[in-house]
């Protein structure tokens, strides 16, 4: 099964909700689609987010990247030679690792389907099924309280609150959301950088001295504030995880070295796609370091690579916040892994099983 040339394309599919963190506020997902074609006819897919204020990815930079630098090199690759393909995408060019990660997405796509297997059997197998928390945006607090409540009649038990846009009405976010969902699912605190370190002490010592209990809080200070970072791990209770400052490898040892944090949430857009992932995965492991896997707004292409890439290191990857289909109006996608609210699982079908995409404009 070898490449023969590839096609760019665009999907939009409105939020049920606008999503709104520290950092952004979005409506819609419009993300960048590859698609990996061959000369037995068999098609991969992958996709990309423009996450401009997280890894620097914008929709031309995307663009730009796999039609000029990473696609071209792929044309007459065998796909059983998944890690020569690889090599070629990485090596492509420096960062523009949601693109890269899109090409590999559809890589591996087409490299489970050469084989006739689900990808994550060709992983390392598992249980099929996982499931996810629900982001609940920053907002008023009575909205939040009402959207933590409806998320859990739809059967979420673990919910991912986003909070860093005001510390004083964080902390009564917070406590006005665990009063109403008692115990009926598990709080995860999001600040997304929104804080300072001394802010955040204060914030999660006033949450703590209240009884509340919260199972981590994510990214509380900026990406590169790695003492930061580490001043609030070592004075809060509550385990600490790093979400923007962790793109790949090289910051898992930064942090390990500098015992900055308890958790790493690992994002394929972040790592550069499922190569990179596994990589990071692997290492933390090594140290010791617990793994959540996350993602940023998108839909169920791209997320089923990390469903199946969860479901494969289920023994490292404890923590599961892969909700960007469950905000999202319509699945886009026929076939494919089936996303039930809180639970995801995975059919039989090779690859990523994905037949087809619904509403796919064409870039080329
Ligand atoms: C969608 C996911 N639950 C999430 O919250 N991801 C964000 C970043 C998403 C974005 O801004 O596109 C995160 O974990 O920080
Ligand atoms: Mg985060």
């Amino acid at each position: 099964m070898k490449i023969t040339h590839f096609s760019l394309g665009q999907i939009r599919v409105p939020l049920k909700t606008p999503f709104k963190t520290a950092l952004r506020t979005v409506e819609m997902i419009e993300d960048i689609i590859v698609t990996l074609h061959t000369d037995t006819g068999h098609v991969g897919y992958g996709e990309a987010p423009a996450t401009a204020v997280i890894t620097g990815d914008t929709h031309g930079s995307i663009i730009e990247a796999i039609r000029h630098f990473i696609g071209p090199r792929l044309i007459g690759q065998e796909v059983a030679d998944l890690n020569h393909a690889v090599r070629l995408i990485q090596t492509a060019l420096e960062r523009n690792t949601s693109a890269k990660a899109a090409v590999e997405i559809a890589l591996y796509d087409l490299w489970g389907q050469r084989y006739g297997a689900p990808l994550y059997q060709m992983l390392g197998g598992g249980e099929p099924v996982i499931s996810t928390d629900i982001t609940i945006s920053v907002d008023h607090i009575d909205k939040m309280v009402a959207d933590s409540l409806s998320a859990i009649e739809r059967g979420f038990s673990s919910l991912k609150i986003k909070v860093g846009k005001d510390i004083g009405l964080d902390v009564e976010r917070v406590k006005a959301i665990y009063a109403a969902v008692e115990d009926r699912a598990l709080l995860r605190l999001d600040a997304n950088q929104g804080w300072s370190a001394k802010q955040a002490v204060h914030a999660m010592h006033a949450l703590e001295d209240a009884g509340i209990r919260l199972e981590l809080l994510e990214q509380p200070v900026k990406a590169r504030d790695l003492k930061g970072l580490k001043y609030v791990t070592e004075r809060i209770h509550t385990p600490v995880m790093a979400d923007e400052s962790v793109f790949g490898p090289q910051e898992v040892l930064d942090l390990v070295r500098m015992r900055a944090a308890d958790i790493i949430n690992i994002k394929l857009m972040k790592t550069g796609g499922l190569s990179g992932a596994i990589l990071t995965a692997d290492l933390a492991a090594l140290y010791g370091v617990d793994c959540m896997i996350g993602c940023m707004l998108e839909s169920s292409i791209s997320v089923a690579a990390a469903v199946h890439l969860a479901v494969a290191k289920s023994d490292i990857i404890t923590k599961v916040d892969l909700d960007g289909p469950s905000l999202c109006q319509f699945d886009p996608v026929e076939g494919g892994v089936m996303f039930n609210e809180s639970e995801i699982s995975i059919t039989d079908a090779p690859g990523l099983g994905i037949r087809s995409i619904r509403g796919l404009q064409s870039l080329d």
